[in-house]
């Protein structure tokens, strides 16, 4: 009985229809084979995105009852600065209304034209966001990321050689700050280690620069720390958190990841108050007064329950087992992941599933719909149609890792959804040699995986 089934019992639900086979071949086609225009009752199991997509608790909830929604100094916001200093050791909060809002917020007070963004790697909204202020956003991530097959513990950890000859070459003057993504979302939700994070802050020092975090999957950062990491199996994951955070100078965060909510987002400043007083003067035009900041009352309050609420080990231990689970019955299939598993999503190498399939025909994105059409599933790529065009050349970027993001949402979905998923993965996998690739009808000209259409080749 060690097998640790969900900690919690189920008290609403939400009715799930199962579209017929046929009905999901003409809405796929109908959608331009982009999944991202299907509408969500066509889905059965909606493995898009675990952002936002949680279920809250009935704490939580509760929470939501108690909105002070006063427009300037309301409680909750005084709460939600309580628990941001006593989880992060920050002294300065604001909300924004999600990882974006905090991006858009911060990024233009900290960097200057030209200047470079140095991350693990940074997620695409991000990276446009750096661009936006433009900066030039780069990836230092350790080349374990691409061993994707074999087992490293830190596969999100910065190639800190790399980090310092690059910061060498481009001069400390042209680096506006370093930005460590916990967990690395592009990676395959890949944690860094405490150990790393260390070494990137003496280089942080040395170099006069700042390091911000971008927290949205902080817990599980951490719970892959207690795990993996010598001499953290006995601490707490709020001292893990405090201590990963003290070697930062603020952070962004989606809260819709790992808070627990269903919107949201936080800047954080540990203890600069110049840098704050500049956030908050960008905040109050771009998303609200500083005690909103884009958010209703309620749902900062839900966003401070949500805080404590994830640094639960049943709950962590619960969560990152779950995708476990889905990804050790894909590689008992022979189906090629990103192994480990991350902390959110099981990440298919679309790549190697479907290796007679050019990159440029989105081999990951054909998975996708070939999933949706099976089975009713909808994930996500996170790869080619993902990267885009080189800004100058214009040609396909084609990078490295071209995953299938199976994304899956916290508290929401229990091992028998995973088990189907899995099946469906394997009846789609036995049936690789037939799928053939796909082709743009309509092509964005920013961030076109959100609205691209495409047609089979
Ligand atoms: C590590 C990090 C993120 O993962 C992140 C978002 N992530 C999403 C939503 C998403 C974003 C872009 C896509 O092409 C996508 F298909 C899905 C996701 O599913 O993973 C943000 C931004 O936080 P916001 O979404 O609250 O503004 C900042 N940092």
């Amino acid at each position: 009985l060690t097998k640790m089934a969900e900690p919690y019992k189920i008290k609403m639900v939400e009715p799930l229809k199962i579209r017929t086979k046929e009905e999901r071949i003409r809405l796929i086609k109908e959608a331009g084979y982009n999944p991202f225009l299907l509408n969500a009752e066509d889905v059965y199991i909606d493995l898009l995105t675990d952002s936002g997509t949680s279920a809250m608790s009935d704490n939580q909830w509760a929470g939501m009852m108690l909105g002070d929604e006063s427009y300037a100094g309301s409680k909750n916001y005084i709460h939600l600065v309580e628990v941001v200093k006593d989880i992060f050791g920050y002294n300065y909060v604001v909300p924004t209304h999600q990882g974006r809002g905090a991006e858009k917020v911060l990024f233009p007070v900290l960097v200057k034209k030209g200047q470079y963004v140095v991350g693990n790697m940074h997620f695409d909204t991000t990276k446009a966001h750096i661009e936006l202020s433009e900066g030039i956003a780069v990836n230092l991530v350790t080349r374990e990321a691409e061993d994707v097959g074999n087992y490293h513990p830190f596969k999100g950890n910065f190639d800190i050689e790399a980090l310092k000859s690059f910061i060498e070459e481009k001069g400390p003057e042209n680096i506006a700050f370093i930005l460590a993504t916990v967990t690395c979302n592009s990676a395959g939700g890949q944690p860094v280690s405490m150990e790393n994070i260390k070494e990137v802050r003496k280089m942080a020092d040395k170099y006069g620069l700042y390091l911000f975090f971008d927290a949205a999957r902080f817990a599980e950062n951490a719970y892959f720390v207690k795990q993996r990491e010598k001499g953290y199996e006995n601490k707490s994951i709020k001292e893990i958190v405090r201590e990963m955070f003290s070697y930062g100078d603020g952070f962004t965060m989606s809260a819709k990841k790992d808070a627990l909510v269903n919107i949201g987002g936080l800047i954080a400043i540990k203890d600069d108050v110049e840098l704050f007083t500049k956030v908050k003067t960008m905040l109050i035009p771009m998303e609200g007064f500083v005690t909103y900041g884009g958010l209703a009352g309620r749902d900062m309050e839900a966003m401070a329950r949500g805080l404590e609420e994830v640094l639960s080990e049943d709950y962590l231990s619960w969560r990152i087992n779950q995708v476990k689970y889905l990804g050790d019955k894909l590689r008992e299939a022979g189906i090629p992941i990103q192994y480990p598993t991350g902390g959110h999503a099981v990440f298919i190498d679309g790549k190697k599933f479907l290796p007679h399939v050019p990159q440029e025909q989105f081999p990951s994105h054909t998975i996708c719909v070939e999933l949706y059409i099976e089975a009713g599933i909808r994930a996500v790529e996170v790869g080619t149609l993902l990267a885009g065009r080189d800004p100058v050349t214009k040609k396909e970027i084609l990078p490295a890792l071209d995953f299938v993001r199976l994304t899956i949402p916290r508290r929401v979905y229990t091992n028998s959804h995973m088990d189907v998923v899995a099946e469906a993965v394997k009846r789609v996998y036995a049936r690789r040699d037939s799928i053939k690739g796909l082709r743009f009808t309509y092509e964005p000209p920013i961030l076109r995986h959100f609205t691209a259409r495409l047609e089979p080749v």
